[in-house]
């Protein structure tokens, strides 16, 4: 039986990160082979050309499963019905700049939205915040759109993710593929905290090892490892004077793949999702967690063992989470 198209909007269409994304759903990346799509983009009105021109181009792909693109400059006719929100507009890091530079520029466009998508979006709309400051934007958006529920609404940080899964998989040279459990934990930004205690490694013989031990290298796991995830984002803007498009649209898409279809057994994945005090993460902010995904819902994965290092950098990436929230809260006033 033929499948209800599901609407997706991403805003922020016409830009770099859009651009990689629109084609990557219109293929069925983001939902699956089987399941049409109707694409909602939006742009600010000095990009509706821009806009006019991606549009074109994705009739002129052809896409099969695409049953229909809104390209507009106006937010509430691009919220209306969206099923998934992939918020990527904004204004974005140029080199030399720290993300809080772009906050108070962001968290008014944020508010805005939020009041849109909670006005015309469809009900249980999942909503996904690409844009930077990711976390803080995501938490203004939840702040005011009090009627989407708050586990509906998350940011991106499986970017991060797949930067660790790749930096291991270039050490061990193993593929992508093998290496499970690595986990972002708290802000998309310089201070986020990837952890690998819990990671493994299938071998060939099909025998589950850790990635600590494979590594053989603690100076490296808890020093350059760290800073290279870190510091990937900057790295890439300064090799291409533009942000990672290419690698944050794929991740959107896992993101969203994995939050609607459910993550393998036994897999978890990182989101940037609501705290509720797990971990001793402060609640009420939105912080990178390991989760995994099933019906729709994610759920953090709980018990897993901290040591000391790791406590110190949970922490810290929470105190600058903390520190933007009153941030983002002074430039609305
Ligand atoms: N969370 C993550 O892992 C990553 C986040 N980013 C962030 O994603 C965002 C987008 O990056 P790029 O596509 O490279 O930037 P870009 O500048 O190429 O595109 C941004 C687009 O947003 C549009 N825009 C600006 N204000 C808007 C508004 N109020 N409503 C709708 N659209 C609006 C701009 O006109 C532009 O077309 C940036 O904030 C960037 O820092 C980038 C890479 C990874
Ligand atoms: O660093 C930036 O501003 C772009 C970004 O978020 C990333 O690539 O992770």
């Amino acid at each position: 039986m033929a499948q209800n198209p599901v609407r997706v909007l991403v805003t922020g269409a016409a830009g770099q990160i859009g651009y990689a994304l629109v084609p990557m759903i219109a293929r069925g990346v983001l939902l699956g082979p089987n399941q049409p799509v109707i694409l909602h983009m939006l742009d600010i009105p000095p990009a509706a050309e821009s806009l006019n021109g991606v549009k074109m181009e994705l009739v002129d792909a052809a896409f099969p499963l695409l049953k229909g693109v809104v390209a507009t400059t106006d937010v509430a006719e691009a919220c209306t019905g969206v099923n998934i929100a992939i918020m990527v507009g904004g204004f974005p890091r140029k080199e030399g700049m720290e993300r809080k530079d772009v906050m108070s520029k962001n968290v008014s466009i944020y508010k805005a939205q939020a009041s849109a998508l909670e006005k015309h979006a469809a009900a249980n709309c999942k909503v996904l915040v690409v844009a930077n400051p990711a976390n803080t934007n995501a938490l203004i958006l939840k702040e005011f759109a009090p009627s989407i529920p708050e586990k509906n609404i998350s940011c991106l940080t499986r970017l991060d993710h797949n930067r660790a899964l790749g930096q291991i998989s270039e050490r061990l040279n193993v593929h992508v593929s093998e290496i499970k459990n690595v986990i972002i934990w708290g802000n998309h930004s310089s201070t986020q905290y990837p952890d690998v205690n819990h990671a493994t490694v299938k071998l060939p013989s099909g025998e589950e090892k850790s990635v600590r031990e494979l590594v053989a290298d603690d100076a490296w796991l808890n020093g350059e490892f760290i800073s290279t995830v870190q510091q990937r984002g900057a790295a890439i803007i300064k090799a291409r004077k533009f942000s990672s498009a290419l690698s944050a649209a794929s991740a959107a898409c896992d993101h969203i793949r994995d939050w609607v279809l459910g993550t393998p057994e036994g897999t978890w994945v990182s989101m940037g999702v609501y705290s509720d005090g797990s971990y001793n993460v402060p609640a009420g902010l939105i912080y990178s967690f390991p989760v995994t995904c099933q019906n729709g819902e994610w759920s953090i994965v709980q018990g897993l063992s901290l040591d000391e290092f790791s406590r110190k950098k949970l922490d810290l990436t929470a105190e600058e989470l903390t520190e933007e929230k009153a941030l983002a809260y002074s430039c609305l006033s």
